[in-house]
C-alpha cells in the first residue's frame, strides 16, 4: 500500500524510501523513538501531506491521483493533542461524521461511547480532557463509518487496561472482517501479541522489520515479543 514513500515538510524529507504492506486483517505496528518519523509517515499514508517520492494506494486506489476516493477507506485517529481543543467531543464526532457522510453514531459496534465510558464527556470541551479521554475520542472518530483501514497514531498509550482490552477487542473483530490496522507507537509494551508485522523506524528510515512468522516465533521465547524488539533496539544503539 505504500511503495518507496518519501515525505516531509517544506520539501525536506523526514521519512524516506519506506515500503508498507497491509493486507485485509493485518495489524501493522510502526515502532520508533520520538521524532523518528511515525506521524509523518501516517500523514503521508492518509494523504494529509504530499509525497516527495513513491506512491500510496488504499484499497487499490491511488492517493495522489484520486485522494477523495482513497481517503474514504481510511479512519485516522489523530494524536491526542492534535484534536481541536475548542470543540466538545460530540461536536468533533459530528464533524468527522459529516466528512465521512455517515451518522455520528455509525460505529462498527453498538454504543461505542458507552463501551468506552465516554458519555459523561460528550458535552465537555476537548481542552479539559485527560490524555486517555482524548485517545478514546480520537479512536471513536476513526471508527465512524467502519473504514477499511484504521490508522492509529500513538492512540493506545494512555488507555487504562480495561479500555485497552475493549479497544483491542473491537479492532480484532474488525480485522476478522477484513479491515486493516496500522498503529504507531514508541512503547514496545503497547504492540500487542496479535500484530502481524512490525516496522522499526529510525531517523525516518526503515531500520528493521519483523514478519508475522518472526513475531509468532518470538512469543514462545523467554521475554516474548518485547525481548525480541529490545534486543534489536540494543543492537541499533
Ligand atoms: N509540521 C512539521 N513541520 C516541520 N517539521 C516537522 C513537522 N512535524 C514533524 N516534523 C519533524 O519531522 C521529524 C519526524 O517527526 P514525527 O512527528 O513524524 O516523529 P514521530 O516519530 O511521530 O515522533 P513522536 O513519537 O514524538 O510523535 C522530526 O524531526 C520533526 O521535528
Amino acid at each position: 500500500m505504500a511503495s518507496a514513500v518519501s515525505a516531509g515538510y517544506r520539501g525536506v524529507a523526514r521519512v524516506a524510501d519506506i515500503d508498507l504492506a497491509v493486507e485485509p486483517g493485518d495489524f501493522l505496528v510502526l515502532l520508533g523513538a520520538n521524532g523518528s518519523g511515525k506521524s509523518t509517515l501516517m500523514r503521508a499514508v492518509s494523504g494529509q501531506i504530499s509525497l516527495l517520492a513513491g506512491a500510496v494506494r488504499i484499497d487499490g486506489i491511488d492517493m495522489a491521483s484520486t485522494p477523495e476516493a482513497a481517503k474514504r477507506s481510511i479512519g485516522y485517529a489523530v494524536e491526542p493533542y492534535d484534536l481541536p481543543e475548542t470543540l466538545t467531543g460530540a461536536q468533533y464526532l459530528d464533524l468527522i461524521a459529516s466528512i465521512r457522510g455517515c451518522s455520528a453514531r455509525d460505529w462498527p459496534c453498538d454504543e461505542l461511547d458507552e463501551v468506552l465510558q465516554f458519555r459523561p464527556w460528550l458535552r465537555t470541551t476537548i481542552s479539559a480532557y485527560s490524555l486517555g479521554t482524548r485517545m478514546k475520542l480520537s479512536i471513536m472518530g476513526a471508527l465512524l463509518g467502519a473504514p477499511k483501514l484504521l490508522l492509529l497514531d500513538e492512540s493506545l498509550n494512555g488507555l487504562d487496561p480495561l479500555m485497552l482490552f475493549r479497544v483491542r477487542r473491537i479492532f480484532a473483530a474488525l480485522r476478522a472482517k477484513g479491515h486493516g490496522v496500522i498503529l504507531s507507537t514508541h512503547m514496545v509494551g503497547t504492540i500487542g501479541a496479535d500484530c502481524t508485522g512490525i516496522v522499526f523506524l529510525e531517523h525516518g528510515r526503515c531500520r528493521h522489520r519483523w514478519t508475522r512468522r518472526e513475531i509468532d516465533a518470538a512469543q514462545g521465547q523467554p521475554g516474548g515479543l518485547e525481548a525480541m524488539v529490545i534486543a534489536a533496539l540494543e543492537m541499533a544503539n
